[in-house]
């Protein structure tokens, strides 16, 4: 099993990467390779991540025609992630045709990527939701809709703020991954998020995996950063 700690990297290219990861060589982390970076730097960055040992969440939000999503899922197999995602909003067809497109394009022998949903963005309130959205329902329970519509169509789990974990667990079971963004320390910044909720709060709400970028990336100090959150996920206290 992954340490539950994915650490976004946001960065603008592979120099930069390379840059934040050397005070960390030698420990195996989870990494998440989000737009910013896979669009500069492409596949190659996925392999430079597999050759150094890290575990890779390919973070790309897949929401398109089922077919489309299928065919693009097959290629991403092949580069051996472990974790990938699609948006729930993308509706049924969609899901099953990103697992339909995974179960082809994993190499035989090899472990299929898990593939999890986006609910609702950790970005998004109640008031975005209803009046630029139009979803008219309250956040919470369509997060809960999302996530059920997701495991019926094959998820492996969702993305969700660590504030619907519990909500998502009940109604999905243990088993069902929440990986929960919109993580930060409690004298953090929230920068352009909105549901945010301390490591020690998340895990204690249901969390499986946190996925935090900027409060380790932009760190003063980045490995400190990560103790940190390692120490208040297993119940610590920060003065
Ligand atoms: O799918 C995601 O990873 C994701 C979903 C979501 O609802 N909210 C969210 O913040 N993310 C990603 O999680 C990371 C959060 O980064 P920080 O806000 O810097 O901790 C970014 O890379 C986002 O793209």
């Amino acid at each position: 099993m992954h340490t539950p700690f994915i650490v976004a990297l946001d960065f603008p290219s592979k120099h930069d990467v390379q840059q934040f990861l050397r005070p960390f060589s030698g420990t195996p982390l989870f990494v998440k390779v989000g737009m910013e970076l896979y669009y500069q730097e492409g596949p190659a960055i996925i392999a430079m991540f597999k050759e150094q040992g890290h575990a890779v969440f390919l973070d790309l939000k897949l929401h398109d025609i089922p077919n489309t999503v299928k065919q693009a899922m097959k290629g991403l197999a092949r580069l051996g992630v472990d974790l990938v995602n699609v948006h729930a909003a993308g509706g049924r067809r969609m899901m099953e045709a990103a697992i339909e497109g995974l179960d082809a394009g994993t190499p035989s022998g090899a472990a299929r990527p898990r593939c999890i949903a986006v609910t609702q963005l950790t970005s998004t309130d109640e008031r975005m939701l209803h009046e630029e959205l139009w979803i008219s329902q309250p956040l919470e329970e369509t997060v809960s809709h999302y996530a059920a519509l997701a495991q019926a169509s094959g998820m492996d789990g969702v993305v969700c703020s660590a504030n619907e974990a519990t909500l998502i667990k009940e109604r999905c079971g243990a088993s069902f991954l929440a990986v929960t963004p919109g993580i930060r320390f409690a004298d953090d910044s929230v920068h352009d998020q909105v549901r945010v909720v301390t490591p020690r709060k998340a895990r204690a709400l249901g969390a499986d995996y946190i996925v935090i970028g900027r409060s380790i990336t932009r760190a003063a100090d980045p490995l400190a950063a990560y103790s940190r959150l390692q120490h208040e996920w297993n119940g610590g206290e920060t003065e």
